[in-house]
């Protein structure tokens, strides 16, 4: 049993002397020559960790640093610190690998478009996917927008005439998840009435570990991974999710077939799952191939939509005025009835609240870092980061930077006039990432977010019941309220 045990740690121990022997030549916060940078992050809690990485980050620009070298338990994670140096792995076509924590999550969307590696499968999903996303597929979606969105407030309103605290963050989380399974896979999941949804506890429990395993290095062993029962509550979770993504896909197939449904013909005009069964007929993917892609939508397109939303309530509710003048907007281009639909051409006249919900992506990114490990050796302003190293690209070190944006903590909407934009590097700010591996479902989660939040703002004036620091963004996956996003409704009618 100990041999068994200790042979599990050979990989990691070849794998640390490697690392150890680039990442020292990098500049960096001081490291321990067997715990590097471990010792300052071990045992916080995920809302802890951002200011330890935004502050190392500060420091190492504060000393003319562009990258800077983390060292976790013998793995190398190499971060640009600003736009200019993010651009080396950004622009790359052939560095668009995933790093090691994506590991966790490839029994369940391994294979699909956010994990595959590079290379001619994600090349020709990402091609076969795009129709989806669409402009004109696009306005297809407002009807299930409108409608969740409005159920949304329904909840929300009881709120109102209690005069509670509410903390809004669950109810967006729903209403996100409601939307992506609609637009996604054409069903109802209805998690905004049913709270209790397997599959939405599913969602939320594998996420957990995920993040658990991130940040508890001793959890990526196996032997203790099983040990600690997490094992188990995995491939719980992953039944379930494979499951229900499984009978979901086997039921639309066949309602396909009995004519039940009337597929569009226009492939512009399919949801994701019709577009892609129609390429299933058409022998361009295999069944696992769309449960990989429609878990991967479900997962990527629903927590980092309600994270957006959440926070871009939580900041406009610590700035009245600027909550006062996105209200104003969305008046002077729906009118006063609050119930009045949002259309896809009404949206692109709200400029404000565009350059709000910038502001507040910036100042807490929805993704708040994602890896990349290299098949080559990369040059970053100077410095050689050898294959099989990882580059953390880190819109949450990146949005932070003093450098460029003078005060960073304060939010400000205006450093999204054309005139300040025009004066950063691009990618000093890119909470979807950019370049070829840049989020594929950008527009559909702008417009998301902006018509739940023209639905909640027309009805609801929010006002906080916390300090504006005291619920903190936590670094996992997607970024969450430490303490949710605890408000108080007014009813604006
Ligand atoms: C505010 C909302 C969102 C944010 C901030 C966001 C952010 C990101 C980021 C940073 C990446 C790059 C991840 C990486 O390379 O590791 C990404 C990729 C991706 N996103 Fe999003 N996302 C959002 C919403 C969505 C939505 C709504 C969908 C789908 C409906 C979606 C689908 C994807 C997919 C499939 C990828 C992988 C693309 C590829 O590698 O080709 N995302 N997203």
């Amino acid at each position: 049993m100990v041999l068994i045990y200790l042979s599990t740690w050979i990989p990691t121990l070849r794998k640390f002397r490697r690392h150890w022997r680039y990442g020292n030549k990098m500049p960096g916060p001081p490291a321990h020559p067997i715990y590097g940078n471990l010792g300052p992050i071990v045992g916080l809690n995920t809302e802890d960790l951002p200011a330890v990485f935004i502050n190392w980050a500060a420091e190492q620009r504060d000393k003319g640093n562009s990258i800077m070298r983390v060292m976790l338990l013998g793995t190398v994670y190499v971060w640009p610190l600003n736009g200019k140096a993010a651009a080396a792995i950004v622009d790359s076509t052939t560095e668009t690998n995933k790093g090691d924590d994506y590991e966790f999550f490839s029994p369940w969307l391994g294979g699909g478009l956010l994990l595959e590696g590079y290379g001619e499968r994600w090349r020709s999903h990402r091609k076969m996917l795009t129709p989806a996303f669409h402009f004109a597929k696009l306005g297809g979606y407002f009807e299930v927008f409108n409608n969740e969105a409005k159920i949304m407030v329904d909840l929300l309103s009881d709120f109102c005439d209690s005069g509670k605290t509410v903390d809004i963050f669950p109810y967006v989380k729903r209403c996100a998840l409601d939307i992506i399974s609609e637009t996604a896979m054409g069903i109802k999941i209805d998690a905004q009435m049913n709270h209790d949804h397997k599959y939405v506890q599913a969602v939320e429990g594998f996420n957990k570990i995920g993040v658990l395993v991130s940040f508890n290095p001793h959890l990526k062993n196996p032997f203790i991974f099983w040990a600690t029962g997490y094992k188990a509550q995995y491939d719980d979770y992953l039944h379930t999710l494979k499951n229900f993504t499984e009978k979901v896909i086997k039921e639309r197939r066949a309602a396909h077939e009995s004519g039940e449904i009337e597929v569009e013909k226009s492939k512009r005009m399919m949801n994701f799952l019709d577009l892609m069964l129609s390429m299933e007929e058409a022998n361009q993917l295999t069944s696992e191939d769309i449960r990989q892609e429609v878990d991967t939508f479900m997962f990527a397109g629903h927590d980092t939509t309600t994270s957006s939303t959440s926070w871009a309530c939580w900041n406009m509710a610590h700035h009245p005025d600027v909550q006062e003048k996105v209200y104003k907007e969305m008046m002077e281009v729906f009118g006063d009835d609050p119930s009045t639909d949002i259309t896809l051409e009404n949206l692109g006249k709200l400029n404000y609240l565009d350059r709000v919900l910038k502001e507040s992506k910036r100042i807490i990114p929805p993704v708040p870092a994602l890896q990349r490990k290299l098949t080559n050796d990369l040059e970053i302003d100077g410095y050689t980061v050898p294959a099989g190293g990882n580059v953390t690209i880190s819109p949450m070190v990146l949005h932070s930077n003093h450098l460029v944006f003078d005060n960073p903590e304060k939010f400000d909407p205006d450093r999204f006039l054309p005139d300040e934009v025009s004066k950063r590097h691009p990618y000093d700010f890119m909470p979807f990432l950019a370049g070829p591996r840049n989020c594929i479902g950008q527009k559909f989660a702008q417009l998301n977010e902006k018509v739940m939040l023209c639905h909640i703002i027309r009805n609801f004036k929010i006002e906080p019941t916390l300090g504006y620091k005291d619920t903190k963004q936590c670094l996992e996956v997607v970024t969450k309220p430490s303490k949710g996003i605890p408000v108080r409704l007014v009813r604006k009618i």
